[in-house]
């Protein structure tokens, strides 16, 4: 991963190169403490030693068992399901590949139509295995299949923690399980059996995935002078600190879209505490520079613009033209055009102070997105450290899923004491 911090400096809020060289001195301190933590495997700090702990060929074993399905259809929310989204839209698959993490009664019923229901396998994903929306979806899906005379206990597979209702429904119909890894969080999870088993049912090389991820720990030192991943999450801390709490991560790559999302939820559960934390915004180069650009560039000062791309990718070309005014366009190509509107954002956010940074892979497979993904981790990791907050916690989100399920009777809290009376001002 290469990150270029060029145009994060001097512009609007304000860093300085002299700034973040202040900075480094804390980053060595906050690179110890994560190390020694890593070293203890303390919670959420040992997700960054997945590439070493995580068992790739006991993933690839626990697949082995489904023959040659036409579809693969991950079962959870959060952590637990947009690690599997962003590994199969980055690398594309011959599998149909589904997510199922919203419990819009309109959109399941949609999907159950359209899934090749005995051709599927199915991923049922909850560290916790007590999220009221996985455990719906999925008992909504088995009986689909039952339904439809699959015999739902041979397409399934789980990923949950030691205990709760998912490993008591699997260990009841002896379903084939892994284990969640010990001290990662959802969010942090991507690189292990919560994502990594749907990577390998689409025939991806979940080896080199890991190798990517090894090899930007590898590179994680006391200054951020030295590591990409430091550089990208010491620059997001300063420059919030100076006033852009708004994180816009564009990737020019149609194929990263759900890797903003994935980020989304890092960056904003992870960092979001204490009143401190950086809003990410989802956005995709080139659409979104027909939407979201005028207000990057013209509207508050309060915004860092993250331009994702990889140095190569397949290319398109453009067929020749004879129409008037087309002639610049015809005989070039899809990537030179894209690579032309990269340079263009990136120059034009310039243009108007508006703090970008460049991250860059090699090209978007495997190793590529490897890199990337632990990339953004330590960047986050050490983000929280330098900020003092708790990474890898998530009271607040706790908060309402302990709420909704006391709505429903189903918790510890009473239905009248989880939702004070909303106040109403209505017009209607
Ligand atoms: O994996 P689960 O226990 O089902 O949790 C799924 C999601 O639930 C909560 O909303 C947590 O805050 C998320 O971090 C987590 O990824």
């Amino acid at each position: 991963m290469y990150v270029d911090l060029g145009n994060a400096l001097d512009a609007e809020p304000r860093l300085t190169r002299e700034a973040l060289e202040r900075l480094d001195e804390r980053v060595a301190d906050a690179h110890d403490r994560i190390d020694r933590l890593r070293d203890e495997g303390a919670h959420g700090y040992a997700s960054l030693n997945l590439p070493e702990t995580v068992d790739p060929a006991a993933i690839r074993r626990a697949v082995a068992r489904f023959d040659d399905p036409a579809a693969v259809l991950t079962v959870g929310i959060g952590g637990s399901a947009l690690g599997a989204a962003t590994l199969t839209e980055a690398l594309g698959t011959d599998l149909d590949a589904y997510v199922l993490d919203n419990v819009d009664p309109t959109h399941v019923a949609a999907l159950l139509d359209t899934l090749p229901l005995s051709d599927t396998v199915v991923h049922v994903v909850s560290r916790s295995g007590t999220t009221a929306e996985t455990l719906s979806n999925f008992l909504v899906v088995r009986e689909a299949m039952a339904d439809a005379g699959v015999d739902w206990t041979e397409r399934t597979l789980v990923t949950t923690g030691p205990s709760g209702n998912l490993r008591d429904l699997a260990a009841r119909h002896d379903l084939p399980v892994l284990d969640v890894p010990a001290g990662s969080p959802g969010r942090f999870s991507v690189l292990s059996t919560v994502a990594l088993p749907v990577a390998a049912l689409a025939g991806h090389d979940i080896e080199a995935l890991l190798d990517g991820a090894r090899a930007e720990a590898d590179r994680l030192t006391g200054s951020l002078f030295e590591a990409p991943a430091y550089a990208y999450g010491a620059t997001c801390y300063a420059l919030e600190r100076r006033g852009a709490g708004v994180n816009a991560m564009m990737p020019y790559a149609e194929s990263l879209e759900s890797f903003a999302e994935w980020f989304a939820q890092l960056w904003a559960e992870s960092l979001g505490k204490d009143a401190v934390g950086q809003t990410p915004a989802r956005a995709l180069g080139a659409t979104d520079q027909h939407s979201q650009l005028q207000l990057y560039r013209a509207g508050p000062r309060d915004k860092l613009v993250t331009l994702v791309r990889p140095r190569e990718r397949p290319d398109v070309s453009i067929p020749e033209t004879d129409f008037d005014g087309l002639d610049y366009l015809g005989g070039g190509s899809l990537g030179d055009l894209l690579e032309a509107e990269f340079r263009a954002t990136e120059a034009s956010l310039a243009a108007s102070d508006c703090p970008n940074v460049r991250i860059e892979v090699d090209r978007i497979d495997e190793r590529g997105v490897g890199e990337l993904l632990y990339g953004m981790e330590a960047a986050c990791t050490l983000y929280g450290e330098l900020a003092g907050v708790e990474t890898f916690t998530q009271p607040a989100v706790e908060w309402s899923k302990r709420a909704a399920r006391g709505l429903l009777g189903g918790g510890d809290v009473d239905a009248d004491d989880a939702v004070p009376e909303k106040r109403r001002l209505v017009i209607d």
